[in-house]
This record gives C-alpha cells, structure tokens and sequence, in this order.
C-alpha cells in the first residue's frame, strides 16, 4: 500500500544542515496497523509528513496505492490525499469556532460533487461511528479530550480514507481515554480494512498493533 524506498530528507537552512531521515526503507501492506517508535528528534513525524504527502523527501521515491506519487503536481498531491489518507494528530486540530458536526464535514467541502444534505448524512454516519451522535451540535471547548479526538476521527474517516495516518493520537489523554481512542483505530483497522500508521511514545498503544517500527537518529533500527 505504501512503499517508500530510500527515503532521505535534509533541512536546509542558510546555515545549518539536519539530516532528519537518512535512506529509510518502508513496506507498509494494505490492511496493516504499525506503529513507528523512537526517541525526540529521530524523525517520525517527518516520516509520517512525507508518508501524509504533506512534505517532500529530499531524495527517494514513494508508491502509493500502486502509484508513484513522487512525481506528481502539488495540484495533484491534493486531490489524492483528500481521497486516500485520513489524518489524526496529538492536539486534534480541530476548528473551535465550527461546531462538531461542521468540522467532520470539512474534507468533503474540497470535493466536487458532494451535496450539503450528503455530507450531513456522511457525517452524522461518521459520528455514529466513533460514538458521539449526541455530541453533533457540541463545540470543541465543550468536549472532553477524549471526546475530541474521536471527532478528529470522524473527521479524518468522512472520506473513506484507505490510509490513516495518526502522530501520537493519544500522547494528550489520560490512559482510559487513550484506550478508547486506540480501541476505535483498532476497530477501524479490523472491520473497514484501513491500513494505519501510527506514531507513538506509547509501549502499551504500540503493543496492540500489529507491527513496531523502531527508528533511531533518522533511520529504522528494527
Ligand atoms: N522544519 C524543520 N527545519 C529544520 N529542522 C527540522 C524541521 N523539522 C524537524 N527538523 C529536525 O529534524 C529532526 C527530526 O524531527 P522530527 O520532528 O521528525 O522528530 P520526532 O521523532 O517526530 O520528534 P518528537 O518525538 O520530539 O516529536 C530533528 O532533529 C528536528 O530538529
């Protein structure tokens, strides 16, 4: 599903030179749950942004769903994360002024074709999903952080994502609600098939998957 082959990515700057991934090596099949380990600075969440298609590696190539998406326009880089990858982070980003139901609608709005009733529908499905349709007229401030994780799930999942791409879902929450937030991308992996990577600090969340990648100093170790 993802393969990414001898990955490096060097900031710049006037300056100074960080090799953040250094000839990094990823098979990642459909259908799989891994999660990426490592110590500050190792450089996961560079891995996950240039997985996420958000940021280019400064040499090698990425395939994606067959597809070798190193070469594409930033135009369409867009269009092909909007419909392929889901995205979850540690502090939810979600938009505070926009009420929940509004911002798990959001990815659909950058898709042509979708009408307004079609995204209630989708989103009010989604909602179902992560256990929170009573939540749908609730704001952000109004929620635990549990509460708003699983909306950044619905969010991230409105669109049918074949890849979910999470940086440390559960780093912000206390471990009963960490387990809820993992036992929903477990669930997700198991009955809609959506492969997920998941960057995490956390033994316990990493154990529950189905394969460890350990990195160390921009490069995988195990
Ligand atoms: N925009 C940037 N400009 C320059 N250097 C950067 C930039 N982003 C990250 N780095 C450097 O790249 C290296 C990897 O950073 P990255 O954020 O990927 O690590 P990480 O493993 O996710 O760390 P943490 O667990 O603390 O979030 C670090 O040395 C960092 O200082």
């Amino acid at each position: 599903m993802i393969q990414l082959l001898n990955i490096e990515k060097i900031y710049r700057t006037d300056t100074i030179e960080t090799t953040a991934l250094n000839n990094v090596n990823i098979n990642i099949n459909k259908g799989e749950f891994v999660s990426i380990m490592g110590p500050s600075g190792c450089g996961k969440s560079t891995l996950l942004n240039i997985m996420g298609l958000l940021d280019a590696p400064t040499g090698g190539s990425i395939t994606m769903d067959n597809q070798s998406v190193t070469s594409f326009s930033r135009k369409r880089l867009a269009a092909f994360r909007n419909l392929k990858l889901g995205f979850i982070f540690q502090s939810y980003h979600l938009i505070n002024d926009l009420s929940v139901i509004d911002n798990v609608e959001l990815p659909l709005l950058y898709r042509s074709g979708i009408s307004g009733a079609e995204r209630r529908k989708r989103a009010l499905e989604a909602l179902g999903k992560v256990g929170l349709s009573a939540r749908t007229k609730h704001y952000p401030n109004q929620l635990s952080g549990g509460q708003r994780q699983r909306v950044a799930i619905a969010r991230a999942i409105i669109g049918n994502p074949e890849i979910l791409l999470a940086d440390e879902p559960t780093g912000n929450l206390d471990s009963a609600m960490g387990d809820e937030v993992m036992n929903l991308m477990l669930h997700l992996n198991k009955t809609d098939g959506t492969t997920i990577v998941m960057v995490t600090h956390d033994e316990q969340m990493a154990k529950k998957t189905q394969r460890v990648i350990h990195f160390f100093d921009g490069q995988q170790v195990s």
